[in-house]
């Protein structure tokens, strides 16, 4: 296994997200893996320059510049170390990174489902997004979707629609919300979970991953979980999925034999409490790397 930090903060709105891989290191992931008998190797943080203040040339696409650089290291770190024979933990930074880490893994794999366990959907394009913050596009983009900016700038896609799955939704602008109803992408809200329960969720969404697919990636965003035990994240939405139900999940993903990639993405330090965020962040991977109760 070998962890990918990077401290990136420029596709959101609040700073802040830069300083997550490093939380999450200070509370002992490297330790907190390597007790599971994986071999960890920690790369350290890819350089993510900062903006020149005040110069936003498009606000539909804000820091495209610098969020596509580092979404191009992100990319080469990722595919070097599936090359090397590493399984890519990525720590974020915010949701932006996941365009980086699908075009590394479209270089490996021929056809990628996705599980997308997020508040939001990260459907916009430059066309749809209120905010103009590229983090709340790459879904989309990974997908083959949106603005020429975006899409193929990174590489190819070869992770397929129809086996993607977004899970926890329960924040989706009017149109992105358009655009997931009419893309293949199966959406399981947060009202879904509530009403079948997130095993039952969670035995679909497998089965719409792995349907033909030769490897999944596991894109989580922390603000999935509700803020009441994950508050230390930049967009955080009241009624989300708990720590149980997010530890489920997780155990099952380990279970499926065909997780070839995990990216945990913003974690905010500096509104957490107590590291509980970055503390639950860490449970919540050594569960997908096959941590058992018993
Ligand atoms: N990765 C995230 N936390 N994304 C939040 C996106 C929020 C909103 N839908 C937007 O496009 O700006
Ligand atoms: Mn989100
Ligand atoms: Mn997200």
């Amino acid at each position: 296994m070998r962890i990918v930090g990077v401290p990136l903060d420029l596709g959101a709105d609040r700073r802040g997200i830069d300083m997550g891989p490093d939380a999450l290191r200070n509370d002992g992931l490297v330790k907190r893996i390597a007790d599971l008998d994986i071999e960890v190797e920690d790369t350290g943080n890819i350089f993510i320059p900062r903006p020149a203040p005040g110069l936003c040339k498009n606000p539909k696409l804000k820091h495209y510049d610098e969020v596509l650089c580092a979404c191009k290291k992100v990319r080469d770190f990722v595919s070097d170390a599936i090359t090397d024979g590493y399984f890519p933990l990525v720590i974020g930074g915010d949701h932006s990174i996941a365009m980086g880490t699908t075009a590394a893994l479209s270089k490996h794999y021929k056809k990628i489902g996705m599980i997308w366990i997020d508040a939001h959907g990260d459907f916009n394009t430059e066309e749809t997004t209120i905010s103009g913050n590229i983090h709340g596009m790459s879904f989309a983009t990974s997908v083959g979707r949106g603005t020429k900016a975006l899409v193929g700038k990174m590489g190819k896609t070869c992770v397929c629609e129809e086996n993607c799955v977004l899970i926890g939704a329960r924040d989706l602008d009017p149109l992105e919300r358009e655009a997931l109803k009419k893309s293949k992408v199966t959406v399981f809200t947060m009202r879904d979970i509530d009403e079948i329960g997130m095993y039952k969720v969670m035995k679909k969404a497998m089965k719409i991953a792995c349907n033909g697919t030769d490897a999944i990636h596991v894109s989580f965003d922390l603000d999935s979980i509700d803020p009441m035990e994950a508050p230390g994240v930049g967009t955080p939405v009241q009624g989300g999925i708990t720590y149980r139900e997010a530890h489920l999940a997780m155990e099952m993903i380990s279970e499926c034999g065909k997780l070839k990639s995990l990216e945990v993405v913003e974690l905010n330090p500096i509104l957490d409490s107590y590291n509980n965020t970055g503390k639950l962040a860490i449970g919540l991977i050594t569960s997908a790397l096959g941590k058992k109760i018993f």
